[in-house]
């Protein structure tokens, strides 16, 4: 039998400080400093949880503007300050979108976009992940320079290395295109609506459409334990250079604009005057993608299988393959039901009742958070999950 916790996490919270402004049901409250965050007054399905904030030093409620894809109401929750700048939040019973989240209150991103916003109380919730992060792929080039043929022949060679990333688009499908898989199609006021919200990596207007990477086309692929692919312009690539993201670039050149014209008409894809405007762009794509030092790699596809070949061996595919991206060394899986956490340094330990172990405290589950990575707008990764047989054995 395991030893009563030293420290539990429900003895903490200080609910005499806010006896004028109790927690709503369901709602916890984490103190950092002068404030307390109070997470999910919302408890109406298909609602996310709401985050208000009370500052003891201004006496004040405030409402912040919150980033980032948040969770679902639940059956409950709990949450525990990680720190000055996140609070992990525990999410209980079935949740279609993971269990694990951690809502930043002082990241560099949340100052970042405090500073974007005049100093406004700022929040972002980042889900957690337990996938590994290998540097992803931009690749970038004139249309109708063999992008997508060069990606397409990597993911069938090593389906179980990479997936691709699908970006939103506003231009319509081609006939041989599906939603969701080579594009998610869009209209123009939503997809505007969520680069608002944040929930975009980039976007850029290319040959008259909107293009744009979200956070989690790329995020996918890292939970999945694969490397991402991204095929974006080079407006796109240069902002993915800017983020916080570090990424192998690839620009792919023509022979020459005339065997450019030829493929682009040869695909019979685009309408004569689409085709027009896609070689006027390119010139000056060219002009980017070659001078401007932003590619790490500048490949030319003039024979098809030479090109790919040179590709394989930038992403050292030319010899023995590796095996697939692990998962992060987790044992076991974030429990969807807890009955009690308590932390002791960096480690949450949670009490969690099964089926066949009714007496929670026999089923003791340890995360471990001190190799957190990345956070927000992405994933927050470096999550250890695994079990432990009594208190005493942290
Ligand atoms: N910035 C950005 N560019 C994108 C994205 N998705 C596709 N693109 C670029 O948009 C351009 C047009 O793509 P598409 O309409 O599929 O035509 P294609 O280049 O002829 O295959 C290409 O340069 C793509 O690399 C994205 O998410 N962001
Ligand atoms: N090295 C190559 N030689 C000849 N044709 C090619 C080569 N690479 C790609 N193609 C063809 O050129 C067309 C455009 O290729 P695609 O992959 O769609 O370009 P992108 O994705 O850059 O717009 C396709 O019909 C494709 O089969």
């Amino acid at each position: 039998m395991g030893e009563a916790p030293s420290v539990a996490l429900y003895d903490l919270q200080e609910e005499s400080l806010l006896d004028d402004h109790p927690k709503s049901q369901g709602e916890s409250s984490t103190t950092i400093g002068d404030k307390t965050y109070f997470i999910g007054r919302t408890c109406n399905e298909g609602e996310s949880l709401e985050v208000r904030i009370y500052n003891s030093s201004t006496a004040q409620w405030v409402h912040p503007v919150v980033f980032g894809a948040k969770p679902d109401s639940c059956e409950g929750h709990s949450a525990v300050a990680l720190g000055e700048d996140r609070v992990i939040v525990l999410l209980k019973g079935s949740s279609p979108h993971g269990h694990l989240w951690f809502l930043e209150v002082d990241s560099n991103y949340v100052r970042e976009q405090k500073k974007l916003r005049g100093g406004s109380e700022v929040v972002a919730w980042s889900k957690g992940g337990l996938g590994s992060t290998e540097k992803p792929i931009v690749i970038s080039g004139p249309s109708g320079v063999g992008k997508g043929t060069l990606i397409s022949k990597l993911m069938e060679e090593f389906p179980y290395l990479f997936g691709f990333s699908v970006s939103h688009t506003t231009r319509a499908p081609r006939n041989m295109e599906k939603d969701g898989v080579h594009y998610h199609f869009t209209d123009k006021s939503v997809m505007e609506m969520d680069i608002e919200d944040g929930k975009f990596l980039e976007h850029a207007s290319v040959h008259g459409n909107l293009y744009g990477t979200s956070i989690e086309a790329v995020e996918v692929i890292s939970d999945n334990g694969k490397r991402c692919i991204l095929d974006i312009d080079v407006q796109g690539a240069r902002l993915v250079r800017a983020s916080s993201i570090d990424a192998a670039f690839i620009f792919i050149c023509p022979p020459s604009m005339e065997e450019l014209e030829k493929r682009l008409r040869a695909r019979g894809t685009e309408s004569e005057e689409q085709i027009l405007k896609r070689l006027r762009n390119a010139e000056a794509e060219l002009q980017q993608g070659v001078s401007s030092g932003l590619f790490d790699h500048i490949l030319y596809n003039d024979n098809l299988e030479e090109c790919y070949s040179r590709l394989k061996k930038i992403l050292s595919l030319d010899g023995e393959v590796a095996p697939a991206l692990k998962q992060d060394s987790s044992t076991v899986e974030h429990p969807s039901h807890h009955t009690a956490v308590t932390k002791r340094c960096d480690k949450i330990i949670l009490e969690c009742k099964t089926e066949e172990l009714e007496k929670s405290w026999e089923n003791l589950i340890v995360l471990d958070t001190s190799a957190l990575k990345g956070g927000a707008p992405g994933r927050t990764r470096g999550i250890k999950v695994y079990k432990i047989d009594s208190y005493s054995d942290i």
